[in-house]
């Protein structure tokens, strides 16, 4: 399974109580099992059962699950160490129920009866009785044993990286000089950096409007719409977010719309188009220069997930031809029209990222890295042929890996005979990219370098 998951993941109900009534230790429950089963993301799965729990408790809800995801590689490994036998799959709610319990233990100010207790009481509400002897047994040694355990536990690279043995050793086969860097920045929690829609409020006045209220921020370096907020805060805090002034996004995703700089009159298509993050980027920036004749077409294969570009768009005010397809499948949505720009922003691994999806840490496998990069070659091959000659196409990704980057790329251009690598600011000229670090096509950008998030991006022109 990709990132970009059924969002109609089962829903288990525990305790038969309505939405908003259940503790956020039952909902972390559900949300952490379905992840555990390959259900869904933690981002569909915490969206859809947000709702469960009162508003109070939200952060506390994201807190557990969260927390679980980015200490699973260590928490698995303790769990496996003091369960005699793994839980089977039925029992996988279970086993969400232990990670909890280890990770309050370990990484939480709840005193440890508090998290033993209710860890036990915890399986009173799943029906299973039957295990409550088993949980507190095995999480009364964790708190006896916990340093021996950890300490012999060390040598395993998931414990001492906290991150699974696969990718410590890909990142390792990439990136041997940046390993550490890579592994710590993808363990930390992220900044919140938000971009500004400058064709309705320039940076420095929403700067000053968010000083205003006690929000501290900082100019983003790359991006002219970037602001990084000392701490985070909801959505709602943020001055006129429900009118489109302001959307959450990492100073490297807005890096795309500054490289395509889309112009008057142009036909621009967005090929892999949701959530509509620059999608919305995009039509700012035309209308910042007042473009109002930009042609802006975004094509998105999951249905669930093209409402959300709707949503986004409707909230900044702006329209774009919306369509739900397979970009690759021209015949199914393309009318013959010939695009100028095209961004291509893949289904990727999402190994730049980690740190705002931990839940790749449970979810991914390394048999993901050859699906994906099949499934983008289609994409690229298949969505060429709609640009027109002399126009442009961003290919990019939020993936740290070469093979979906720029051997992807070089794949490409080994085989398509009217395409050429141009310098990523043949658009903007005076925004030369200064931003991760040049490789044999393209550049790589770093989640520990700079501060913003790990992505990779190339420009191609067609003859
Ligand atoms: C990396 S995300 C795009 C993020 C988006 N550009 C943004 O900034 O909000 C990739 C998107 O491609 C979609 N997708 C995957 N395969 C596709 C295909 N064959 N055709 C069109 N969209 C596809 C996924 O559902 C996902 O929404």
């Amino acid at each position: 399974m990709n990132q970009y998951d059924n969002a109609s993941s089962s829903n288990i109900s525990h305790s038969g109580t309505s939405t908003g009534q259940q503790s956020p230790r039952q909902v972390a429950v559900n949300v952490l099992t379905n992840i555990l089963l390959q259900q869904g993301s933690l981002s569909t799965q915490l969206a859809r059962h947000q709702l469960d729990v009162a508003s109070e408790h939200t952060p506390m809800l994201k807190e557990l699950c969260f927390g679980v995801c980015r200490q699973y590689p260590r928490l698995n490994s303790i769990a496996l160490h003091l369960l005699a036998h793994p839980f089977e799959e039925k029992d996988t709610d279970l086993y969400a129920v232990l990670l909890l319990g280890l990770y309050q233990l370990t990484y939480m100010n709840t005193p440890d009866h508090a998290a033993v207790n209710e860890t036990v009481e915890a399986c009173r509400l799943l029906k299973k009785d039957w295990a409550t002897k088993l949980m507190n047994a095995v999480l009364r040694r964790y708190q006896r044993e916990a340093d021996e355990i950890v300490e012999a536990l060390e040598a395993q690279p998931s414990v001492e990286f906290n991150m699974p043995k696969w990718l410590v050793k890909r990142f390792n086969k990439h990136w041997p000089d940046h390993l550490e860097d890579i592994i710590d920045a993808s363990n930390t929690h992220p900044p919140m950096c938000i971009r500004i829609n400058e064709s309705l409020v320039s940076r420095e006045t929403y700067k000053e409007q968010l000083a205003d209220l006690g929000i501290d921020s900082e100019d983003g370096e790359f991006s002219d719409s970037a602001l990084y907020l000392r701490n985070a805060v909801r959505v709602a805090e943020l001055p006129g977010f429900d009118d489109g002034f302001v959307s959450v996004q990492d100073e490297a995703a807005q890096l795309s719309a500054q490289i395509l700089s889309p112009k008057d009159g142009e036909k621009v298509l967005d090929a892999c188009a949701a959530p509509g993050g620059k999608t919305g980027h995009l039509l700012e920036k035309a209308n910042l220069s007042g473009l109002s004749s930009m042609e802006l077409t975004a094509v998105e294969l999951e249905p669930w997930r093209m409402e959300k570009i709707e949503s986004n768009l409707k909230r900044l005010g702006y329209s774009a031809q919306l369509i739900c397809a397979d970009a690759s499948d021209l015949e199914a949505w393309w009318d013959g029209e010939h695009f100028d720009k095209i961004l291509l922003d893949v289904p990727c691994t999402a190994t730049g990222v980690i740190r705002r999806n931990p839940d790749i840490k449970i979810n991914r496998k390394p048999a993901d890295i050859d699906d994906l990069v099949f499934i983008q070659r289609e994409i690229l091959n298949k969505v060429w042929a709609t640009l027109k000659s002399g126009g442009f196409m961003l290919y990019a990704t939020c993936s740290l890996m070469p093979e979906e980057n720029e051997q992807q790329v070089q794949h490409f251009l080994a085989n398509q005979d009217d395409a050429k690598e141009v310098a990523l600011n043949s658009l903007a000229p005076d925004e030369a990219a200064k931003w991760g670090i040049p490789v044999s096509h393209g550049r790589q950008l770093f989640p520990h370098i700079n501060g913003h998030d790990g992505f990779y991006y190339c420009l191609l022109q067609k003859a």
